[in-house]
């Protein structure tokens, strides 16, 4: 199979969607790869280091995705990538589809089967392909919340882990997933007082009996959201309901009650964000303040370790993109329940409910578009 590997353009976003390790087993299977000449720049590979694995540097951006069966990339793609994309193409990607229609939109004109990274599912439920980028996620909103906090960022000032005589700063996080866990992590090993909330109790009693009564579980209900937000110093979105736009938990109403200077981070904004003030940022510009409150809403944290995040996420993807090179999707996805929900889009319609019920649009089973 013919596989095409882009450098990514969206903002400050560093990874690339295969490392030379993976191109290497892709050659060795008889495929062919074409990787943007300096796309893993960003991540510490060479366009040499591609070249020793077998691949082929490709300058000529308009002849790399021509010449593509099968498209890998990392983030959503951009307008001009849509503009590109065929009928007779498979993409490999984050997605993230309920957060913008105009992008649903536009994969459905194209023709070409998407398939998300984020969708995939594994036998206990969890979500292989997001796993380890929301694990990066968690570890850096605290960091990148910290630094929010910091006066010349608009914060109000507060250390996390305080000092001696002076208590520290309170960290709540909404959603205990992956995200959400790791972020507890971090704040807890920073000195700061942790509180999760979700949902689900069976999440709550994995996170009781893992931090022992050093991390706080709570129910999450509309009171416990309320107090999240008149006492935090900081407050992590790390919510998810797979594929579907993620609910408004904190709403412009509550920024009131929270002390001003607080820190909002949003890492669900990729879904549309948990925060009703929530607006999608770039490393660029990370933060803008609302009511008082800094907001951080970076859609692709990982993007700024990008060494870090690549390995990580090509570790989980590659068994995927061999599948699909080998088999190609249709009898992949056929072949694998677990890969099958990655199927976002095929032939003009959308193949996932969540993302079809975004916006009022008809979904087709994925598993009639493989039969
Ligand atoms: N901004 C970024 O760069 C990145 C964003 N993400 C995003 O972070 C979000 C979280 O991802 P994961 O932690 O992997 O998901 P997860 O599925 O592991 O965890 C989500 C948790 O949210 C809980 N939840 C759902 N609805 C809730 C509600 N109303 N109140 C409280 N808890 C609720 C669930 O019970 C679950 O425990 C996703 O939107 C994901 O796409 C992930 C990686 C990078
Ligand atoms: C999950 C995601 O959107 C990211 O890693 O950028
Ligand atoms: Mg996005």
């Amino acid at each position: 199979m013919k596989i095409a590997v882009p450098k990514e353009i969206k903002n400050h976003e560093y990874r690339v969607a295969l490392t030379p390790t993976g191109a290497r087993e892709l050659v060795g299977r008889g495929h062919s790869v074409s990787v943007q000449a300096a796309a893993g720049e960003g991540a510490g590979f060479s366009d040499s280091d591609y070249e020793a694995a077998g691949a082929k540097v490709e300058a000529n951006v308009d002849a790399l995705w021509q010449s593509a069966e099968l498209i890998l990339k990392v983030k959503e793609p951009q307008a001009e990538e849509v503009a590109r994309l065929t009928a007779n193409q498979t993409l490999f990607t984050y997605l993230h589809l309920a957060a913008e229609e105009k992008l649903t939109q536009g994969l459905m004109a194209s023709g070409a089967t998407c398939i998300a990274y984020e969708t995939i599912i594994d036998a206990k439920g969890g979500l292989p392909l997001l796993a380890p980028m929301s694990t990066v996620a968690g570890r850096m909103a605290v960091q990148a919340g910290a630094h929010s906090l910091e006066k010349a960022q608009g914060g109000s000032g507060v250390l996390l882990p305080g000092v001696p005589g002076v208590a520290p700063g309170k960290v709540t996080v909404i959603g205990g997933g992956v995200v959400g866990e790791n972020a507890a992590r971090m704040a807890l090993g920073l000195g700061a007082e942790v509180t999760i909330l979700d949902k689900s109790i069976a999440r709550l009693e994995v996170l009781d009996d893992r931090y022992q009564g050093r991390i706080k579980t709570v129910y999450s209900t509309a009171d416990a959201l309320d107090q999240a937000a008149k006492e935090s110093d900081m407050i992590i979105g790390a919510v998810l309901i797979p594929g579907a736009a993620a609910p408004k938990l904190i709403t412009r109403a509550m920024l009131a009650d929270m002390k001003p200077g607080s820190v909002l981070v949003d890492v669900a904004i990729d879904q549309g964000g948990c925060f009703e003030t929530s607006k999608a940022t770039t490393h660029a510009e990370p933060t803008y303040s609302v009511d008082g409150i800094v907001h951080y809403c970076v859609a692709n944290m990982p993007g700024a370790v990008a060494r870090t995040s690549t390995l990580g996420l090509t570790n989980a993807t590659l068994p995927f993109v061999l599948a699909l090179a080998d088999k190609g999707w249709q009898q992949a996805l056929k072949d694998d329940p677990h890969f099958l929900p990655g199927l976002n889009v095929h032939n003009g319609q959308v193949t996932y409910q969540a993302v079809a019920e975004a916006f009022g649009l008809n979904s087709i089973d994925p598993a009639s578009a493989v039969a």
